[in-house]
C-alpha cells in the first residue's frame, strides 16, 4: 500500500480563499481584522513560523502588528507589551509565539491575554471553555488536523486516535476536541511514561505524532490503512526537518500528512480562521452556535 496525501498546503489555500471572502466582507462592515504576534527571542524557527503567519495575512486582507522583543526580555516587559495588545483596537486577535525563552512564566504571560483577543485558543478561559463546549478560539494544530481530515474525507466518528506527545499546542488539547459529539473520536494520549507504545499505535485508525522524537512512529507500529499526521518537528544537521514518523510508514498506511506540507500550513490557516471570528463575532455577524472544522 502506499499512503494517499493529506495536502496541508493545498487545504490551507482553500481555507485562506474562503477567509479572504469573509475578510471582504467584515470590511465592507467597515471592520478590518488584524493579526498581532509577539515573538520573544531570535529562535530561527519560530522567527520563520511568525514570518509565515504575516505571510499568510497579507495574502487573505488582514493587517499585521508585530511586535518583537530580545530573547533578555524580563517577564514585566512581556507582560506589559501583552497588556499593550489587549488595548490596541487594531489588532483584533493575537498570539504570543511559544516557547517563551527560559525562566519566562508561560502560563502568566496567557492568562493575560483578552480572552476575546485571544488568536490561538490557548488562554486559560479558551481551554477552559473548550472543556465546556463552549464557541472560543480553538487551538490551531488541533482544529487544523480536524480541518485536514475532514475535507479529505477521513471519518472521525467511531475512530480511535492515538497522539504521542503531551505539549501545550497538540497533546493537551486534541483530546478535547476529538471527543466532542459532532467529532466522536476515541483517545489515548501517549507520552514519555507510556509502557507499551507499539501497542497504544497499533489499535489506532488514526495517528498523530507531536513528541518532537524522530522516527519514533515506525512501521510496523501502523495498522494498515491508517491515517498518520506527522507535527514533530526536529532538524538535522542540515536544518531540515526530520519529522516524529518514519519515512516507510507510507507503505503501511492509508493516508499520511508530510512534514513539512501537511499539519504545519494548516495551523496557520486555523489560526487565520480564529482571527475572523473572533473580528466576526466583535463585529456581531457571527452565530456563536458555530463550531470546529
Ligand atoms: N503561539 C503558538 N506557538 C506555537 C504554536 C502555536 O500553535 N501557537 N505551534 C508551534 C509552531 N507553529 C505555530 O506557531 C507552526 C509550526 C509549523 C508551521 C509551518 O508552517 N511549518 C511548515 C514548515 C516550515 C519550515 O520549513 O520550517 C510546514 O510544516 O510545511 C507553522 C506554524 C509551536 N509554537
Amino acid at each position: 500500500m502506499t499512503a494517499q496525501i493529506l495536502d496541508g498546503k493545498a487545504t490551507a489555500a482553500a481555507i485562506k480563499s474562503e477567509l479572504a471572502t469573509r475578510v471582504a466582507e467584515l470590511k465592507s462592515r467597515g471592520v478590518t481584522p488584524g493579526l498581532g504576534t509577539l515573538l520573544v527571542g531570535d529562535d530561527v524557527g519560530s522567527q520563520k513560523y511568525v514570518a509565515g503567519k504575516h505571510r499568510d495575512c497579507a495574502q487573505v486582507g488582514i493587517a499585521s502588528i508585530q511586535r518583537e522583543l530580545p530573547a533578555t526580555a524580563t517577564q514585566e516587559k512581556i507582560e506589559a507589551v501583552v497588556r499593550e495588545l489587549n488595548e490596541d483596537p487594531a489588532c483584533t486577535g493575537y498570539i504570543v509565539q511559544l516557547p517563551l525563552p527560559k525562566g519566562i512564566d508561560t502560563g502568566r504571560v496567557l492568562e493575560l491575554i483578552d480572552p476575546a483577543k485571544d488568536a490561538d485558543g490557548l488562554a486559560p478561559m479558551s481551554l477552559g471553555k473548550l472543556v465546556l463546549n463552549q464557541e472560543a478560539a480553538l487551538p490551531c494544530t488541533p482544529n487544523g488536523i480536524l480541518a485536514l481530515l475532514r475535507r479529505h474525507g477521513v471519518e472521525t466518528k467511531g475512530a480511535h486516535l492515538t497522539v504521542v506527545g503531551r505539549g501545550m499546542t497538540v497533546g493537551r488539547s486534541i483530546g478535547l476536541l476529538f471527543t466532542r459529539r459532532e467529532v466522536n473520536a476515541t483517545v489515548t494520549l501517549c507520552h514519555t511514561g507510556t509502557r507499551d507504545l507499539s501497542a497504544q499505535l497499533r489499535q489506532a485508525d488514526i495517528i498523530v505524532a507531536a513528541a518532537g522524537a524522530p522516527h519514533i512512529v515506525r512501521p510496523e507500529d501502523v495498522k494498515p490503512g491508517a491515517a498518520v499526521l506527522d507535527v514533530g518537528v526536529s532538524r538535522d544537521e542540515s536544518g531540515k526537518i526530520v519529522g516524529d514518523v518514519h519515512p516507510g510508514v507510507a507503505e503501511v498506511a492509508g493516508w499520511v500528512a508530510p512534514n513539512p506540507g501537511g499539519v504545519g500550513p494548516m495551523t496557520r490557516a486555523l489560526l487565520l480562521q480564529n482571527v475572523v471570528e473572533a473580528a466576526e463575532r466583535q463585529a456581531g455577524v457571527r452565530d456563536t452556535a458555530d463550531h470546529a472544522g
